[in-house]
């Protein structure tokens, strides 16, 4: 026995460092078994799966950014003199947190592109989620199991929303200070509590002393804290439940049919960090954002022309900006319906998408796993709804900036105004119905290219002066492809008598969801899919359609 450990231990001696560090890693940590079950996890491959990592990566440059901001920025609302590099605000009176900046963009070596490129990265991270989610809604990634991520990444787009917020309102600028009282007037509006919430935000009447110290503690510590928290969970999820796939051969619900993390996901992700950091720090450096030199220190008697927040919170913009100056009076206080109202629009419409899911599934009746992505055409009220989501959205988005497309485009802000009111209604039912049908032609299509192939173009001249299109016979694979996907029945009201023969009351949810699963499914719902019957009846009769 001594003999052993004695070789042994002079074997180790002899191996690399490297070999010996892993090994004493292991000793401790048990890597070996980590990494085994683990490094060789296959990812399926498809482009639209990079979107995820652009949000991770564009998170991880705001937080190396972010750090070096935290060097100089002073989150202080005491008002100093200027009399730094920038000649045309020496001698104004601002706020230190304004001063810093100002400071952090003309005197501090690097300054004002690390500032740039955090801000840019807030804008893509943001826009890196929406279509991440947009790319899961649309395929039907959020099917069971990965609901509860599904719920982790819509909380991650939220809070998101809320850390850009409280960040662009750090600097204190005309800017951002506007959109802080904007704020301060949609807690106001709250019955009761409104007043007493803001008092207690602001540390008293608006603008107080105490704001920019308290959003910088959210800013840097809770909500970041918070979303890296559910950032590692997220990431742990998508490791657990494995990676969808689309339809294609040899890929079922019960395999992931792609390549190992290591070495080819862990190298094409390392390649791809430093492109969006590449990418995001030449935006930053070519374009300018947030120049708070030209926009001035707030100042509460003044507002700026033409303010507008970052894309994300435009959308809540829009909804105050769309609608109408409601007031009422109950019992001696007044009820501001106008900003109050879209205060409560705001959070519901988020809501909407967020538990789209679980009404999907209640819907449908259907409990099972799925792994194998949908084709958005092949869910045409899925599809359609998400569509109508988006237009709800980018109609108040256009509403946020209304004065932008009144002054860009010579329009009347009223006129404007009127188009997002009527929009926000119409353009959703619109875009639901139109998105159905092109769904439907979509199908319509699928079905056609399965049985009589593919219109090739080619026109040919039969021996006996008929003129035919060639159609060519597709892949195994393509028709694979396009079969692939199943065909749901609606879910009926069940029986009507119960075991005893005595009618049933109806109960109304019953109905209620057997009229949307025929909504779903039902006939003129869905082109049903060529059967292998029909395909094989065409296709051996005649050699040309
Ligand atoms: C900080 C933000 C986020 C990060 C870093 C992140 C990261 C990722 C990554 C790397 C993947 C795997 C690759 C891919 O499918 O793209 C993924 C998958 C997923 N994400 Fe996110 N995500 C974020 C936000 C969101 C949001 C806003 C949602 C939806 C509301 C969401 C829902 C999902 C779901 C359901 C999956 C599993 C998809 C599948 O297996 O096909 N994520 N996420
Ligand atoms: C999801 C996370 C985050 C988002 C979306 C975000 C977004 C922003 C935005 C849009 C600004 C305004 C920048 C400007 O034009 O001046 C800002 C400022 C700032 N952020 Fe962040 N940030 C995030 C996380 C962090 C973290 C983790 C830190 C620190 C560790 C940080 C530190 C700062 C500081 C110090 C400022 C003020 C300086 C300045 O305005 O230039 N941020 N943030």
């Amino acid at each position: 026995m001594s003999t052993t450990t004695t070789n042994d231990s002079g074997a180790r001696r002899a191996a690399p460092a490297g070999e010996r560090l892993a090994d004493w890693a292991d000793g401790r940590l048990g890597i070996y078994s980590l990494a085994k079950s683990n490094m060789r996890k296959i990812f399926p491959d498809h482009w639209s799966f990079m979107l995820g990592e652009v949000c991770l990566y564009s998170f991880i440059i705001i937080i190396l950014t972010g750090v070096y901001l935290t060097l100089f920025f002073h989150p202080s609302m005491n008002e100093v003199v200027y009399n730094g590099s920038y000649v045309p605000l020496q001698g104004q009176l601002m706020s230190e947190a304004f001063n810093s900046t100002l400071h952090i963009s003309f005197d501090v070596r690097g300054g004002l592109l690390i500032r740039q490129i955090h801000h840019w990265a807030a804008l893509i991270f943001l826009a890196g989620m929406f279509v991440h989610m947009m790319r899961v809604f649309f395929t039907g990634a959020f099917r069971k199991p990965r609901e509860i991520n599904w719920l982790f990444g819509f909380l991650l787009f939220v809070l998101g929303m809320f850390t850009g917020f409280t960040g662009y309102s750090l600097p204190d600028d005309l800017l951002s200070g506007t959109g802080v009282r904007f704020m301060e007037g949609a807690i106001l509006s709250v019955p009761i509590v409104g007043t007493y919430i803001s008092f207690f935000l602001f540390g008293g009447e608006f603008p107080g002393h105490d704001f920019v110290a308290r959003f910088y503690s959210i800013h840097i510590l809770l909500l970041p804290g918070i979303m890296l928290g559910l950032m590692v969970g997220h990431l742990i999820l998508v490791f657990y439940h494995k990676h969808t796939q689309f339809a294609g051969p040899g890929k079922t619900n019960n395999n992931v049919v792609g390549m190992p993390l290591l070495p080819v996901y862990m190298a094409k992700a390392g390649g791809f960090f430093f492109l969006v950091f590449g990418v995001i720090a030449a935006v930053a450096a070519i374009a300018t954002i947030n120049p708070i030199w030209a926009i001035g220190p707030y100042r509460s008697d003044q507002v700026s022309t033409g303010a507008q927040p970052d894309w994300y919170m435009g959308f809540a913009e829009g909804l105050i900006r769309a609608m109408p100056g409601w007031e009422i009076n109950i019992w001696g206080h007044t009820l501001v319906l106008g900003v109050f109202i879209p205060l409560v629009i705001f959070p519901l419409v988020l809501a909407a998408i967020a538990v789209y899911p679980f009404i999907e599934s209640w819907v449908t009746g259907d409990k099972r796993e799925h792994h194998i992505l949908d084709r958005p055409r092949n869910a045409p009220t899925r599809t359609a709804f998400g569509v109508a989501w988006i237009t709800a959205y980018m109609v108040m988005l256009v509403g946020g900036g209304n004065d932008l497309w009144a002054t860009h485009f010579h329009l009347s802000i009223n006129a404007v105004t009127w188009f997002v009111r009527i929009a926000f209604f119409a353009g959703p039912v619109v875009a639901f119905v139109a998105t159905k049908r092109i769904c439907l032609g979509l199908q319509r299509r699928d079905r056609d290219k399965v049985l009589h192939g593919r219109e090739s173009g080619i026109i040919k001249r039969l021996p006996h002066g008929e003129f035919i299109e060639v159609h060519e016979p597709l892949s195994q694979e393509q028709l694979h492809t396009l079969t692939a996907h199943e065909q749901y029945v609606p879910v009926e009201i069940g029986p009507l008598v119960d075991e005893h023969g005595v009618e049933r009351k109806l109960k109304g949810s019953e109905k209620l969801r057997a009229k949307l699963s025929s909504a779903y499914y039902g006939e003129l719902n869905q082109i049903s899919k060529p059967t292998a019957d029909e395909y094989k009846e065409i296709t051996s009769g005649h050699g040309h359609h």
